[in-house]
């Protein structure tokens, strides 16, 4: 049997990564409610876009936006998880962790408003 060739094995960790990855999003799916909005809005953004044939700077936009708000909620939700571990109980430490990382999301939602409004709100074109 011919002994794994370590471009090989590089490759296969490569494919491993992404399907932790994909792990991550799919177990953060199913247990934040937040998640499942964002994937909703996602959904009504992408209709928007073909509906009101946006141009690729829009596009552009608007896939930023909507992936920041997905990195923000990741990201929050794999801050608490790590909080939950080290620090079960009450500590004014983890309740300031969770809060600031809630507050990076509640700033990319608010950017993700704004974006909205400008592309697909009245008198931008469409
Ligand atoms: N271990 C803790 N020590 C101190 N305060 C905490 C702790 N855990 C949570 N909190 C406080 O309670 C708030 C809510 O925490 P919780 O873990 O319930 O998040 P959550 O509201 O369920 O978030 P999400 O809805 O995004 O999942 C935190 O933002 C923080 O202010």
């Amino acid at each position: 049997m011919a002994e794994p060739q370590p471009k090989d094995s590089l490759l296969r960790r490569r494919i491993a990564s992404f399907g932790h990855a994909f792990r991550g999003v799919a177990s953060a799916l199913r247990s934040e409610v937040h998640l499942r909005f964002h994937a909703l809005a996602t959904v009504v953004a992408v209709g928007f876009g073909f509906y009101f044939d946006i141009s690729g700077l829009e596009w552009a936009l608007v896939a930023l936006a909507v992936g920041t708000v997905w990195a923000a909620e990741l990201m929050n939700t794999a801050i608490e998880a790590v909080v939950d571990l080290v620090s079960p109980e009450y500590h004014p430490l983890a309740g300031k962790a969770k809060d600031v990382a809630a507050g990076a999301v509640l700033i990319t939602a608010v950017a993700a408003l704004v974006v909205g409004l400008l592309v697909f709100g009245p008198g931008y074109g469409h």
